[in-house]
Protein backbone atom coordinates (compact mmCIF):
# COMPACT_ATOMS: atom_id res chain seq x y z
CA UNK A 1 0.00 0.00 0.00
CA UNK A 2 1.45 3.23 1.05
CA UNK A 3 1.94 5.39 -2.57
CA UNK A 4 1.50 4.57 -5.67
CA UNK A 5 0.83 5.48 -9.17
CA UNK A 6 0.20 4.23 -12.88
CA UNK A 7 0.92 6.41 -16.32
CA UNK A 8 1.29 9.66 -15.07
CA UNK A 9 1.29 12.38 -17.57
CA UNK A 10 1.20 16.16 -16.98
CA UNK A 11 0.69 18.21 -19.74
CA UNK A 12 1.11 22.01 -19.45
CA UNK A 13 -0.46 24.36 -22.11
CA UNK A 14 0.50 27.92 -22.23
CA UNK A 15 -1.24 29.54 -25.59
CA UNK A 16 0.26 27.28 -28.42
CA UNK A 17 2.83 25.76 -26.45
CA UNK A 18 2.93 22.48 -24.41
CA UNK A 19 5.21 20.86 -22.04
CA UNK A 20 4.92 17.45 -21.34
CA UNK A 21 6.21 17.69 -17.62
CA UNK A 22 5.94 14.07 -16.65
CA UNK A 23 5.25 11.36 -19.35
CA UNK A 24 3.99 7.96 -18.17
CA UNK A 25 5.64 7.44 -14.85
CA UNK A 26 4.78 4.55 -12.68
CA UNK A 27 6.14 3.77 -9.37
CA UNK A 28 5.72 2.55 -5.67
CA UNK A 29 6.68 3.37 -2.46
CA UNK A 30 6.44 0.78 0.20
CA UNK A 31 6.05 1.37 3.89
CA UNK A 32 9.50 1.55 5.39
CA UNK A 33 10.96 3.01 2.32
CA UNK A 34 13.41 5.85 1.58
CA UNK A 35 13.31 6.60 -2.22
CA UNK A 36 15.17 9.44 -3.93
CA UNK A 37 13.85 11.27 -7.10
CA UNK A 38 16.97 12.18 -8.86
CA UNK A 39 16.99 14.51 -11.92
CA UNK A 40 18.35 17.51 -13.97
CA UNK A 41 16.22 20.57 -13.27
CA UNK A 42 13.13 20.64 -15.37
CA UNK A 43 12.77 16.64 -15.53
CA UNK A 44 9.82 17.28 -13.99
CA UNK A 45 10.33 15.96 -10.36
CA UNK A 46 7.93 18.96 -8.54
CA UNK A 47 5.58 18.61 -10.99
CA UNK A 48 5.16 14.48 -10.00
CA UNK A 49 5.46 15.41 -6.64
CA UNK A 50 3.18 17.54 -6.90
CA UNK A 51 1.25 15.26 -8.63
CA UNK A 52 1.33 12.10 -6.10
CA UNK A 53 0.04 15.36 -3.12
CA UNK A 54 -3.00 15.99 -5.09
CA UNK A 55 -2.22 19.57 -4.98
CA UNK A 56 -2.02 18.96 -9.02
CA UNK A 57 -4.04 16.83 -10.93
CA UNK A 58 -2.42 14.49 -13.86
CA UNK A 59 -3.38 14.65 -16.94
CA UNK A 60 -4.05 11.43 -17.25
CA UNK A 61 -2.89 8.18 -15.07
CA UNK A 62 -3.91 7.19 -11.47
CA UNK A 63 -2.50 8.17 -7.98
CA UNK A 64 -3.49 5.75 -5.15
CA UNK A 65 -2.64 6.51 -1.69
CA UNK A 66 -3.32 4.13 1.03
CA UNK A 67 -5.25 2.35 -1.25
CA UNK A 68 -7.81 5.24 -1.94
CA UNK A 69 -7.56 6.68 -5.56
CA UNK A 70 -6.13 10.45 -5.01
CA UNK A 71 -6.21 11.53 -8.46
CA UNK A 72 -9.49 12.31 -10.71
CA UNK A 73 -11.48 13.05 -7.25
CA UNK A 74 -12.71 17.03 -6.53
CA UNK A 75 -9.81 19.27 -4.55
CA UNK A 76 -11.91 18.71 -1.43
CA UNK A 77 -11.36 14.97 -1.56
CA UNK A 78 -7.71 15.54 -2.32
CA UNK A 79 -7.31 17.86 0.06
CA UNK A 80 -9.43 15.36 3.08
CA UNK A 81 -6.99 12.53 1.48
CA UNK A 82 -3.91 14.41 2.01
CA UNK A 83 -4.46 16.22 5.33
CA UNK A 84 -5.05 12.18 6.74
CA UNK A 85 -2.15 10.20 5.06
CA UNK A 86 0.33 12.71 3.23
CA UNK A 87 2.65 14.92 4.78
CA UNK A 88 4.44 17.69 2.33
CA UNK A 89 7.90 19.80 2.47
CA UNK A 90 8.29 21.98 0.08
CA UNK A 91 11.37 24.18 -0.91
CA UNK A 92 9.59 27.41 -0.14
CA UNK A 93 8.68 26.26 3.41
CA UNK A 94 5.26 25.47 4.78
CA UNK A 95 5.44 27.73 8.00
CA UNK A 96 2.97 30.81 8.58
CA UNK A 97 5.09 33.76 8.57
CA UNK A 98 2.76 35.28 11.80
CA UNK A 99 2.71 32.49 14.04
CA UNK A 100 5.27 31.25 16.66
CA UNK A 101 7.08 27.45 16.34
CA UNK A 102 4.68 26.07 18.34
CA UNK A 103 1.68 27.37 16.90
CA UNK A 104 2.11 26.48 13.39
CA UNK A 105 2.51 22.93 14.68
CA UNK A 106 -0.63 23.34 16.67
CA UNK A 107 -2.82 24.96 13.62
CA UNK A 108 -0.98 21.95 11.22
CA UNK A 109 -2.27 19.15 14.16
CA UNK A 110 -5.76 21.17 13.76
CA UNK A 111 -6.31 21.40 10.41
CA UNK A 112 -5.07 17.61 9.87
CA UNK A 113 -7.08 16.36 12.59
CA UNK A 114 -3.68 14.58 14.05
CA UNK A 115 -2.95 13.92 18.08
CA UNK A 116 0.68 14.21 18.50
CA UNK A 117 2.18 15.75 21.24
CA UNK A 118 3.76 19.01 20.07
CA UNK A 119 5.75 19.01 22.96
CA UNK A 120 7.25 15.53 21.92
CA UNK A 121 7.35 16.22 18.14
CA UNK A 122 9.63 19.62 18.43
CA UNK A 123 12.12 17.72 20.90
CA UNK A 124 12.70 14.71 18.60
CA UNK A 125 13.25 17.58 16.22
CA UNK A 126 15.84 18.90 18.28
CA UNK A 127 14.17 22.39 18.42
CA UNK A 128 11.90 22.69 21.29
CA UNK A 129 14.38 25.48 22.69
CA UNK A 130 12.91 27.23 20.29
CA UNK A 131 9.11 26.44 20.67
CA UNK A 132 8.35 30.06 21.06
CA UNK A 133 10.21 31.65 18.21
CA UNK A 134 8.72 33.46 14.92
CA UNK A 135 9.50 31.40 11.34
CA UNK A 136 11.56 34.40 10.46
CA UNK A 137 13.99 33.87 13.76
CA UNK A 138 14.92 30.26 12.80
CA UNK A 139 17.94 29.55 11.20
CA UNK A 140 17.97 27.31 8.21
CA UNK A 141 18.10 24.16 9.68
CA UNK A 142 15.65 25.14 12.22
CA UNK A 143 13.35 26.02 9.60
CA UNK A 144 14.17 22.85 7.60
CA UNK A 145 13.26 20.68 10.90
CA UNK A 146 10.65 22.65 11.94
CA UNK A 147 8.71 22.00 8.27
CA UNK A 148 9.60 18.34 8.28
CA UNK A 149 7.81 18.61 11.96
CA UNK A 150 4.63 20.55 9.86
CA UNK A 151 4.99 17.45 7.65
CA UNK A 152 4.64 14.90 10.51
CA UNK A 153 2.18 16.51 12.56
CA UNK A 154 -0.51 13.38 11.84
CA UNK A 155 2.05 10.35 11.33
CA UNK A 156 1.17 10.40 7.52
CA UNK A 157 1.45 7.37 5.99
CA UNK A 158 3.61 8.85 3.47
CA UNK A 159 6.35 12.05 3.36
CA UNK A 160 7.01 14.01 -0.09
CA UNK A 161 9.57 16.18 0.14
CA UNK A 162 10.73 18.24 -1.86
CA UNK A 163 14.13 19.40 -2.01
CA UNK A 164 14.09 19.73 1.78
CA UNK A 165 18.08 20.01 1.95
CA UNK A 166 18.64 22.37 -0.92
CA UNK A 167 20.09 25.30 1.52
CA UNK A 168 21.62 23.23 4.68
CA UNK A 169 25.22 22.52 5.46
CA UNK A 170 26.21 18.97 5.25
CA UNK A 171 26.01 18.87 9.08
CA UNK A 172 22.42 19.72 9.68
CA UNK A 173 21.33 17.77 6.40
CA UNK A 174 22.94 14.87 7.69
CA UNK A 175 20.74 15.06 10.63
CA UNK A 176 17.44 15.90 8.84
CA UNK A 177 18.19 13.39 6.93
CA UNK A 178 18.51 10.79 10.04
CA UNK A 179 15.40 12.09 11.33
CA UNK A 180 13.30 11.05 7.57
CA UNK A 181 15.31 7.91 8.36
CA UNK A 182 13.70 7.34 11.73
CA UNK A 183 10.12 7.87 10.48
CA UNK A 184 10.64 5.75 7.85
CA UNK A 185 11.75 3.31 9.87
CA UNK A 186 8.59 3.70 11.80
CA UNK A 187 6.68 2.98 8.60
CA UNK A 188 5.93 5.98 6.60
CA UNK A 189 6.62 5.84 3.09
CA UNK A 190 9.38 8.33 1.79
CA UNK A 191 9.49 10.29 -1.72
CA UNK A 192 12.40 12.91 -1.68
CA UNK A 193 13.15 15.27 -4.53
CA UNK A 194 16.57 16.24 -4.64
CA UNK A 195 19.51 16.99 -6.31
CA UNK A 196 21.75 15.98 -3.16
CA UNK A 197 24.12 13.22 -3.17
CA UNK A 198 23.46 12.73 0.42
CA UNK A 199 19.83 11.94 -0.05
CA UNK A 200 20.65 9.54 -2.72
CA UNK A 201 23.33 7.78 -0.26
CA UNK A 202 20.41 7.91 2.46
CA UNK A 203 17.72 6.17 0.85
CA UNK A 204 16.88 2.98 -0.65
CA UNK A 205 16.52 3.53 -3.45
CA UNK A 206 17.08 6.29 -6.08
CA UNK A 207 14.50 7.03 -9.28
CA UNK A 208 16.04 9.09 -11.83
CA UNK A 209 13.46 11.31 -14.20
CA UNK A 210 14.97 12.73 -17.17
CA UNK A 211 12.73 14.67 -19.60
CA UNK A 212 9.39 13.76 -17.54
CA UNK A 213 10.05 10.05 -18.15
CA UNK A 214 11.81 7.50 -15.43
CA UNK A 215 14.64 6.44 -16.87
CA UNK A 216 15.81 4.29 -13.75
N1 LIG B 1 2.94 25.97 -14.17
C1 LIG B 1 3.70 25.62 -15.23
N2 LIG B 1 3.36 26.03 -16.46
C2 LIG B 1 4.09 25.69 -17.55
N3 LIG B 1 5.21 24.90 -17.49
C3 LIG B 1 5.59 24.48 -16.27
C4 LIG B 1 4.87 24.81 -15.07
N4 LIG B 1 5.50 24.24 -14.01
C5 LIG B 1 6.56 23.57 -14.51
N5 LIG B 1 6.62 23.72 -15.87
C6 LIG B 1 7.61 23.10 -16.77
O1 LIG B 1 7.54 21.69 -16.58
C7 LIG B 1 8.85 21.13 -16.62
C8 LIG B 1 9.14 20.39 -15.31
O2 LIG B 1 9.25 21.35 -14.26
P1 LIG B 1 9.49 20.91 -12.74
O3 LIG B 1 9.47 22.14 -11.91
O4 LIG B 1 8.55 19.82 -12.40
O5 LIG B 1 10.99 20.30 -12.83
P2 LIG B 1 12.02 19.95 -11.65
O6 LIG B 1 12.69 18.68 -12.06
O7 LIG B 1 11.32 19.95 -10.35
O8 LIG B 1 13.03 21.16 -11.73
P3 LIG B 1 14.05 21.75 -10.58
O9 LIG B 1 15.01 20.65 -10.24
O10 LIG B 1 14.71 22.89 -11.30
O11 LIG B 1 13.19 22.21 -9.43
C9 LIG B 1 9.82 22.27 -16.91
O12 LIG B 1 10.03 22.33 -18.29
C10 LIG B 1 9.04 23.50 -16.42
O13 LIG B 1 9.44 24.66 -17.14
Amino acid sequence: MSLRAENLYRFYRAGDEETLAVQGVSLEILPGEVVALSGPSGSGKSTLLACLAGTDEPSGGTVWVEGHRMSGRSEATRAALRGRHIGTMAQSGNLVAHLSLADNLRLARYIRGGRASIQELLSDLGIDHRAKAWPHQLSGGELARASLGVALVNAPAVLLADEPTGELDEATEARLLTLVRHRADAGCAVLVASHSPAVRRTADRVLILDDGSLVA
